[in-house]
């Protein structure tokens, strides 16, 4: 684990393979998680790629800041790590709340993004009074009471058997998370909405999602492929909100031949 202070906050990330001659690619989170989600993708594509994942604030073992947060919080935090590394133009790979965050990076920062693959995302998620709901719940009984449905939306029943020490692992991933920083992220989740900057994308994007996706449903990331021009999609099978997890060879396939398409990134 590496740590680094963006501004007052400090981000736990992890840097695997960095070489300018290499192409970027920044991972960035889904709510309730941490870096560890893409463990078997980074494994695939390190001897290729210079890979740059980070627990966004209030998660994992980066700093709690401010809570509640703006998307914006988050894609400044990105971008200060992509500075402080030097990095100059970077794939993004955004997953939940991850491509909001990649759409926010593109706002502001649109020289850095050479393409975005989004995962299970949206241009806005849920509404304001389901995440009201959840942020109520997790401060007033913390993440342990609503994990049950947290998890038959990130996982299909199939991968939820008690047996499955993967699954139970990911339970404790979710249960460990700050319920302050949990909560803050809820909220910067209810005030997002990128559909105009969606609408303004000009780089190379595909979007996908696990045809068991109980969050961000295959219709609402189709819709987000609606308004960006040019953007491809798909369904990944046998799997939910978190294809990385379940359904890592079919996530990596799609994930390398969206880079091969990308002009000057190899193929591996
Ligand atoms: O917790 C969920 O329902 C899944 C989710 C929604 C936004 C995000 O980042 O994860």
């Amino acid at each position: 684990m590496q740590f680094v202070r963006i501004g007052d906050t400090v981000i736990s990330h992890r840097v695997h393979g960095l070489d300018s001659k290499k192409p970027a690619i920044l991972f960035i989170n889904s709510l309730g998680t941490d870096l560890r989600i893409w463990d078997k993708v980074v494994a695939d594509l390190s001897s290729d790629f210079t890979l740059i994942l980070f627990d966004k604030r209030g998660h994992g073992l980066s700093d709690l800041g401010q809570p509640p947060y703006r998307i914006e919080d988050f894609a400044d935090d990105a971008i200060g790590l992509l500075e402080h590394y030097g990095i100059s133009q970077v794939v993004l790979c955004g997953l939940s709340i991850g491509g909001l965050i990649s759409l926010s990076i593109f706002d502001k920062r649109p020289d850095l993004v050479r393409g975005i693959f989004f995962a299970d995302t949206a241009h806005k998620i849920g509404t304001p009074d389901f995440w009201e709901t959840r942020i109520r719940a997790v401060l007033d009984n913390g993440i342990g009471s609503i994990l049950d449905p947290i998890m038959s939306r990130w996982f299909t029943a199939p991968y939820r058997r008690p047996e499955n020490a993967d699954y139970r692992g990911y339970c404790t991933m979710l249960e460990r998370q700050s319920a302050e920083g949990y909560a803050g992220t809820c909220a910067a989740i209810r005030d997002a909405d990128f559909t105009e900057t969606a609408r303004r994308i000009n780089v190379a994007t595909l979007c996908v999602v696990g045809e068991e996706d109980g969050s961000t449903p295959p219709e609402l990331v189709r819709s987000l492929a609606n308004l960006i021009r040019g953007s491809q999609f798909e369904i990944i099978p046998g799997a939910a909100h978190l294809p990385c997890i379940e359904a890592p060879s079919v996530f990596l396939r799609l994930l390398r031949r969206f880079l091969s398409t990308l002009p000057g990134v190899l193929n591996g």
